[in-house]
């Protein structure tokens, strides 16, 4: 399908925003008034720089307050439209969204409302303008798609149709499925905006929150579903106001935008697929009117190759020395090297951390805290993994490397973070011949000292602004479900969390964590703290094994086991074995259990974590998350 941006989600002026448009591939925009009145660029040469950019204009909008009003005020306002008609010739847009009347003055009656709109389409006719009517959520009078169409089936005039707008709609818990009765070319227009469930005044919510499908709460796949249904053919636009995007890289926003919209449609393709034998019409009897775009598949049984942590070798501030002993208390060895980067393979069985002493994107020495930098992600096929992403706009790494050494695609996530999609499972992995023979025997599960079992989960500190872009970028790329996301008061602030989860045993598991304010110790500014998670079989060798092995764990207040004995059954000598190696407790409802503890705060931001999952427990310890905050914090501060 076509599909189009409202310059109003975008940044910057009119040209930067047509230049961003473009740049991220979409068809088309809807030229928002206020960009054009703000512009220096007559509307012929707007009209001009789209074209030149591949770009239509599918829309201008909006014109306010038309209908419901008296006889001056229509004839007012019908000279008022005649000169938008003018500049619309001039700008190559053909349809006007007018939506409907916000004002408190507006005067009842359909019959009214319908005639009016009948005159402004018979004065839009002549200039070749379709007018597209669209129920705000706050209309004084209309503020429902039923009655939006109600009245333009009443004008009933070629010109005129309804503009959808899934916010105005969903926001205000609208059913969507009557859509379907609309006469498809009866829609002259779809804008496509998502939100997040807040509890306020609808105008401020859809001014200021509004994001991209799949961002938010609504379901957007459902309600495209039934304009589709109803035979809609013109494009998918995305009219999204939010504070966040009007100060970001319009670049990135419009990427952001794009990848929602291939989700968007992917999914509607599938589902297409799922219910229609191929050439038959679909199960509601219609032969599809639009094609839909699918993306490759999502990695299948993806699961974790390894995760990467880079950490300065040299000086006073070098982090390697530090994450090296904790690794090897975990029971990781240093088992082999890279054969030309700064480069050291550990491992525990199959469990794998890279520590890299060089910027893998910049190719020169780590200079920050140690942090975790890339993702080893294993996949069937690998090729499709990377034509996925890059059909998601991922940018591409360039590797430089030596041309002996096997071929990894890579992207960088929207946090900077290296994708990597290392081939195959079973068949072996020929990309750790990257990394010579093996100088130590790789240990493994069983072995004395090798309690892990595979990387868990993998916890990533994101930057304020860029929190639901790296969301569905990793839930895109890497085809993973998000969870509820939840809310953790933390010693220094509010932490918003969202875990991403592949397939029903886990494959990866990405825990995203935001500081709600963007401020405090967990923002950006401080660089947030990350982790990498392992999994094992007795949480309680494995912690007894790492203090044994000369690192505590992080130690948890007797406060927290005093609560577990008043609120759980646990014996009171595993909650004493606990207590020593401050290993926290979760339980789910279904009655999984699970055990973990952490080690030290590693170079200001960075620590690991062992886990121990019982019963099918699926969760992340959420409830124990601020406690394991305020820990880390107390032990920094000492
Ligand atoms: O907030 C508004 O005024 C406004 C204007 C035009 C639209 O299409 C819309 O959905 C909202
Ligand atoms: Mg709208």
């Amino acid at each position: 399908m076509r599909r189009s941006i409202a310059t109003v989600s975008l940044s910057g002026t009119l040209e930067e925003k047509l230049r961003a448009a473009a740049a991220a591939g979409f068809d088309g925009v809807e030229v928002f008034e206020n960009d054009l009145v703000a512009s220096p660029l007559p509307p012929r040469e707007v009209r001009a720089a789209a074209a030149e950019l591949g770009l239509g204009i599918d829309l201008y909008q909006p014109f306010r307050d038309f209908e419901g009003v008296d006889d001056a005020g229509l004839e007012r306002n019908l000279r008022r439209a005649e000169a938008k008609f003018e500049l619309m010739l001039e700008l190559g847009a053909d349809t006007l969204l007018v939506c409907s009347n916000a004002s408190p003055a507006a005067l009842g009656g359909d019959a009214r409302a319908a005639a009016q709109l009948r005159r402004l389409a018979e004065a839009a006719a002549p200039y070749g303008v379709r007018i597209a009517y669209e129920a705000l959520a706050w209309g004084r009078r209309v503020d429902t798609y039923e009655h939006s169409w109600r009245l333009v089936a009443e004008a009933d005039h070629p010109s005129l149709g309804v503009c959808l707008d899934s916010f105005h709609i969903l926001s205000k818990g609208g059913d969507p499925a009557g859509i379907r009765g609309i006469p498809g070319e009866k829609i002259f227009f779809l804008q496509l905006a998502d939100a997040p469930y807040m509890a306020m005044d609808l105008l401020q919510w859809s001014r200021h929150y509004r994001c991209f499908p799949g961002q938010g709460a609504f379901d957007l796949t459902g309600f495209t579903r039934q304009v589709l249904a109803a035979g809609y053919t013109g494009p998918l636009s995305l009219e999204v106001f939010n504070d966040v995007f009007r100060a970001a890289d319009p670049h990135r926003t419009a990427a952001d935008a794009m990848r929602s919209l291939s989700v968007l449609e992917d999914a509607l393709a599938r589902e297409r697929a799922a219910e229609r034998v191929d050439g038959e019409p679909g199960a509601d009897g219609a032969r599809p009117r639009v094609s839909l775009t699918r993306l490759p598949d999502p990695p299948d049984d993806a699961g974790y190759a390894f995760v990467e942590v880079a950490a300065q070798e040299e000086g006073e501030e070098g982090g390697a020395e530090r994450v090296r002993a904790v690794l090897a208390a975990l029971g990781f060895a240093h088992t082999r090297d890279h054969r030309s980067k700064p480069v050291q393979l550990w491992s525990s069985g199959g469990v794998r951390v890279l520590l890299n002493s060089t910027d893998p994107r910049l190719g020169h020495t780590w200079d920050g805290d140690a942090a975790v930098t890339a993702l080893g992600v294993e996949v069937a096929d690998p090729g499709r993994a990377a034509q996925r992403a890059e059909r998601l706009l991922a940018p591409t790494l360039p590797r430089r490397r030596d041309p002996a050494e096997s071929r990894l695609n890579a992207v960088a996530a929207p946090d900077g973070t290296a994708v990597f999609f290392c081939p195959g499972s079973r068949e072996g992995r020929e990309w750790l011949a990257d990394f010579g023979a093996a100088a130590v025997r790789d240990r493994h599960p069983g072995d004395d000292g090798a309690p892990l079992s595979a990387i868990d989960h993998v916890g990533l500190f994101q930057p304020f602004d860029h929190f639901d872009e790296a969301s569905l970028f990793y839930r895109s790329v890497l085809g993973l479900t998000p969870e509820e996301s939840l809310e953790v008061a933390a010693p220094d602030g509010l932490v918003r969390s969202r875990a991403l989860a592949g397939g029903d045993d886990g494959g990866l598991r990405i825990a995203l964590n935001v500081s709600v304010l963007g401020r405090g110790a967990h923002s950006d500014a401080a660089g947030g703290a990350q982790h990498a998670a392992f999994a094992c079989d007795d949480v309680f060798a494995a912690a007894e094994a790492m203090r044994a092995a000369g690192v505590a764990p992080l130690p948890i207040p007797d406060n927290y086991y005093d609560d577990l004995a008043a609120r759980t059954d646990l014996a009171p000598a595993v909650r004493e074995r606990m207590r020593t190696n401050g290993i926290l407790y979760d339980r789910s409802a279904a009655g999984g259990e699970f055990f973990h503890f952490y080690t030290p705060m590693l170079d200001n931001r960075l620590f690991f974590e062992v886990v121990q999952r019982t019963g099918g427990y699926r969760g992340y310890g959420a409830a124990n998350a601020a406690v394991r905050m305020a820990a880390h914090r107390a032990e920094q501060a000492r």
